[in-house]
């Protein structure tokens, strides 16, 4: 088994009179930010004057500077704003900046294990990325818990780079559910297999097919929405909390049966094999180099790609369903 670091191992004390420059107020930066600050530490934001987050992390009675300033000013520099747009921002605005002996931050190790950012050797290169969407760390946070996260350390300039690195998960909160270290590589495609093949590909390709069957043999819409996506999520909750036996000991015994004899027919070999190849293309870095690729258009290549998702059937059903459930105005 791993070693998994706990609240009580962990020391913030290298944190103390050290200010973390979290550049980017989004999805990971918000939440990374508040639950830091509300640990202890000195936390500043580097941000764009222009852009909206600079409004919101001000109304949220942070420090705001320019992402030049925040640099300097800081002595850890955590970056969190998109991968694709990383490199720009860090030649640009980060590298030309940086002191000997500072830190430099990810919660995904992308850019550095795929080279787009080549830190100085004077710099301390470290991870800490929470296994979770922002939102959520930012929630088990102010519920009294954390996130789990990895740890890695790239880079060891001071000698004091994995005390820094778990001092951060600690102020996160993620000690109170468990940190692992890992290496930069192991997180990069371990993450992003998993996104691909389970949490974000592969979920919403069986949700939205699942549907699809249900509709095409005629049931209606709400009925097939409720089977195939809405206790799809009440499902997966009895899994996170008692694990795959104790959600069939939950089931019926005809699902038990129906689910455990017809599911390995359905996510069959076919299945597996094109799991093995799509994560293969991570593992050759083919993956990366076609995102990379689209780095110049890549709000577009999105926004293309999410259109025929927002337009989809399972969507306008799925937003009567909030309603009716009283999760959306
Ligand atoms: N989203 C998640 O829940 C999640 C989970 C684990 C790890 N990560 C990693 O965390 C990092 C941040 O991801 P995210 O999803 O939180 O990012 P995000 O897309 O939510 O970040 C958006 C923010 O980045 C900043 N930003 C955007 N474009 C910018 C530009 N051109 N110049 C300067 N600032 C800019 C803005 O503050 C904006 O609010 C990534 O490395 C990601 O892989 C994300
Ligand atoms: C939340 C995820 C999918 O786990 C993260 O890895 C991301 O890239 O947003
Ligand atoms: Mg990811
Ligand atoms: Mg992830």
């Amino acid at each position: 088994m791993v070693k998994v670091y706990y609240d009580n191992e962990v020391s913030m004390d290298i944190l103390k009179d050290k200010t973390v420059a979290v550049i980017g107020y989004g999805s990971q930066g918000e939440a990374q930010a508040k639950n830091m600050r509300d640990s202890g530490v000195h936390v500043i934001l580097g941000l764009r004057p222009e852009g909206n987050s600079w409004k919101r992390a001000k109304q949220d009675g942070f420090e705001v500077y320019t992402i030049e300033e925040a640099v300097q000013k800081a002595d850890i520099v955590h970056i969190l704003i998109p991968d694709l747009v990383q490199p720009k921002v860090y030649k640009e605005k980060i590298e030309p900046h940086l002191r000997e002996g500072q830190a430099l931050g990810f919660s995904h190790g992308f850019n550095i294990h795929y080279k787009q950012i080549v830190p100085p050797e004077y710099v301390d290169v470290i991870m800490v990325a929470p296994k979770s969407p922002g939102r959520r760390v930012r929630e088990t946070y102010l519920e009294g818990f954390g996130v789990p996260a990895l740890i890695a350390v790239h880079q060891d300039y001071t000698g004091h780079a994995k005390e820094l690195a778990l001092a951060m998960a600690k102020a996160i909160g993620a000690t109170r559910a468990g940190v692992i270290e890992t290496t930069f590589k192991d997180e990069t495609e371990s993450d992003l297999i998993g996104e691909q093949l389970v949490l974000v590909g592969g979920l919403i390709e069986l949700i939205k097919k699942g549907f699809e069957v249900l509709v095409e043999l005629g049931y209606p819409p709400e009925l097939a929405y409720f089977e195939a996506c809405n206790e799809a999520k009440l499902i997966m909750d009895l899994i996170y909390e008692r694990g795959f036996t104790g959600m069939l000991k939950a089931v019926s015994d005809t699902a038990k049966y129906g689910g455990l004899t017809v599911g390995p027919k359905v996510i069959d070999d076919h299945v597996k094999e094109n799991m093995r190849k799509y994560a293969e293309r991570v593992r050759s870095g083919e993956f990366a180099k076609e995102w990379i690729s689209k780095a110049d258009r890549a709000k577009e290549v999105l926004e293309e790609l999410m259109k025929p998702i927002e337009e989809h059937e399972i969507e306008k059903v799925g937003r009567f369903i909030r309603k009716m459930s009283g999760l959306e105005k």
